[in-house]
């Protein structure tokens, strides 16, 4: 979890929020509400912490996550847009796992404010380096609502003259006690298994008990997540699958910027449009994948 006291007051822009760096020299922002805690990076237009208040923070973030603005961040909510997972065919190979959006910097646009929540508004929008990985206009606008419940809202606009298609995911790392302590609840009985090259797997059963990288095909899905923690009720929207990832104790070791216990304290439970099924986005028509979370 992200410590607050490594975040330096820059500018208190509204009543609840503040302009901070992180210690590692990263730009952020920092919302306080009676309701919640929370901080936003805009190095990956990326949600690093979100606690209401008197409950355990929702989302893990890894002890060893670079928070540099050179590196994708490892927890919280990073934005993977405008493709999910490597890059596909039509993109052309080799181009960065999970898409740019995640690495790179997003414009704050507004804050908004009311009684109960605050609605942080951030974009990013094509350029040198954008077009030469995937050469299309567009304007990607991040909203994301803090208050008892949080919701992020992630809508393409296409600003071209050429229809562009995509997937992405809003790839959540939820904060568990313990990985017995998981139930997820709401998923269909179908997976496709990506640690087994996409092999369909039929399983009435949940359990966080091993790797798993799975793709549950479906639109629109209404999960229950018990964290061991508290119960979340996951609402996606526009979305054609939930992808739940925890990559074990071996899987984790591989990565760099993953802390050795991590493993046991995260699950990914991702709101995403998968290559299965693409949208295409028309010139000057948007297109938008949201989620809510509500405890
Ligand atoms: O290490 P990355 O690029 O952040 O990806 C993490 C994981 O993200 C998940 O969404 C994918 O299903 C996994 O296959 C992948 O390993």
């Amino acid at each position: 979890m992200i410590d607050i006291a490594s975040l330096t007051l820059q500018r208190q822009l509204t009543g609840t929020v503040r302009q901070v760096q992180h210690a590692q020299g990263l730009p952020c922002l920092l919302i306080q509400r009676p309701e919640c805690e929370a901080v936003v990076s805009l190095y990956g237009g990326h949600l690093l912490h979100f606690t209401p208040r008197g409950q355990a923070p929702w989302l893990w973030l890894s002890q060893d996550a670079l928070l540099d603005g050179q590196h994708a961040i490892r927890g919280g909510i990073p934005v993977c847009w405008p493709w999910f997972g490597p890059s596909p065919e039509r993109v052309g190979a080799g181009k960065p796992q999970h898409g740019f959006a995640r690495n790179k910097t997003w414009q704050l646009d507004g804050i908004s404010e009311d009684a109960d929540s605050t609605l942080i508004h951030l974009s990013l929008s094509d350029d040198a380096e954008t077009l030469a990985l995937w050469p299309f206009a567009f304007e990607l606008q991040l909203d994301i609502k803090v208050g008892r419940e949080l919701t992020l809202q992630l809508t393409c606009c296409n600003t071209g003259d050429q229809p562009f298609t995509y997937s992405g995911a809003l790839h959540t790392y939820f904060n568990i006690a313990e990985v017995s302590q998981v139930s997820l609840a709401g998923l269909p009985h179908n997976y496709l298994d990506k640690l087994a090259n996409f092999a369909p797997v039929n399983s009435d059963h949940f359990a966080l008990d091993r790797a798993m990288d799975r793709v549950y095909l479906q639109e629109d899905a209404r999960l229950s997540l018990s964290t061991g923690h508290q119960t979340l009720q996951l609402e996606h929207r526009h979305s054609n699958a939930s992808v739940v990832w925890n990559p074990w104790q071996e899987g984790a070791a591989k990565m760099g910027d993953f802390d050795d216990a991590g493993w046991q304290h995260m699950l990914c439970v991702e709101p995403a449009i998968t290559e299965d099924a693409p949208i295409t986005v028309l010139p000057d028509e948007e297109h938008s994948l949201s989620v809510t979370m509500r405890a």
